[in-house]
């Protein structure tokens, strides 16, 4: 894992609490007192790229898109080998598999991945892409190991910039819902305490509804919307104050963040 900061982190924690032996994984992280942490907190070793990389089945790419360059020159600089089919997995939004393909040996197989931090709690979205030298047992290999951390779904690299708006950054949207119902909440006169338990479990239990009802949200919130009642009033300022237009907005803004953070980083 080269990278042990937010994302690179919940991939540990979840590895880890999945059942994978601490032993296996090798973390290269720049930062010493974040290096100190991660290898308190998991047991696992701490090591420079060039000696993480060595020998290593997988190797995960979990920097920020403009750390991309740096960290594969380095990754090509060290004992690396397109034959002993390691695999690179990105993480980074944005960058695509051509920008790594030509600094690694001829042949190396090279998956793009797009995560969410419910992997913390073992409730991942992963999306993977392959790259133009990953095969299916590659893309096993690299489903095996997100599978034990949540959902895993493949799409073309072409709709990945798209996956990236959705379940990348979709998590952010929950919560900023979640905080502005709370500050609604005590607009009302509930205090903090209560509102903030309040929108928890009610964000939890319709997350639990979408996920094991077989239902669909347009059928959820129906059965909660009592003709002439309550919902009904306050669905209609929602509507009436453009949230679907701002999720359209939202998305396509994310969407092209992504694509930009591919050509801002060349
Ligand atoms: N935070 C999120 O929800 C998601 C993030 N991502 C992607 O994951 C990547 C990492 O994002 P975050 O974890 O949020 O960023 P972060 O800034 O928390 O972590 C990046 C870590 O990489 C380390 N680093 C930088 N250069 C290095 C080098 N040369 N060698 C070793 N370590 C180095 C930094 O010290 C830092 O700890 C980004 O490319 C982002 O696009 C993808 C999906 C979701
Ligand atoms: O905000 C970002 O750029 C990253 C990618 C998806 C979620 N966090």
């Amino acid at each position: 894992m080269i990278g042990g900061g937010r994302i690179g982190e919940a991939l540990i924690a979840g590895l880890v609490e999945a059942g994978f032996a601490p032993k296996d994984l090798v973390v290269a992280e720049k930062s010493p007192t974040r290096a100190a942490e991660i290898a308190k907190e998991f047991g696992v070793a701490t090591r420079s790229i060039a000696d993480s990389v060595e020998g290593a089945d997988v190797i995960v790419v979990a920097v920020k898109p403009s750390d991309v360059d740096a960290v594969v020159t380095q990754i090509a600089a060290g004992e690396i080998d397109g034959e002993q089919e390691q695999i690179i997995v990105s993480l980074a939004a944005g960058i695509p598999t051509s920008r790594f393909e030509p600094k690694l040996p001829a042949g190396m197989a090279v998956v793009r991945v797009m995560p969410n931090t419910p992997m913390l709690v073992g409730e991942a979205m992963s999306v993977m892409s392959p790259g133009r030298h990953a095969r299916p047992e590659h893309l096993d290999v690299v489903r095996k190991i997100l599978g034990t951390v949540g959902k895993v779904a493949e799409v073309p690299e072409s709709q990945i910039d798209a996956v990236t708006a959705v379940s990348g950054s979709g998590p952010a949207y929950f919560f900023l819902v979640a905080e502005a119902m709370i500050d609604a909440a005590v607009g009302l006169g509930l205090t903090r305490a209560t509102a903030t338990e309040l929108v928890n479990q009610t964000m939890t239990g319709a997350a639990a509804m979408l996920d094991r009802s077989g239902e669909t949200p347009t059928e959820l919130r129906a059965a909660v919307t009592s003709p002439g009642g309550t919902t009904a009033a306050a669905v209609s300022e929602l509507e009436r104050n453009g949230l679907r237009a701002a999720f359209l907005d939202a998305l396509d803004a994310a969407k092209k963040r992504s694509v930009d953070l591919g050509r801002a980083h060349e």
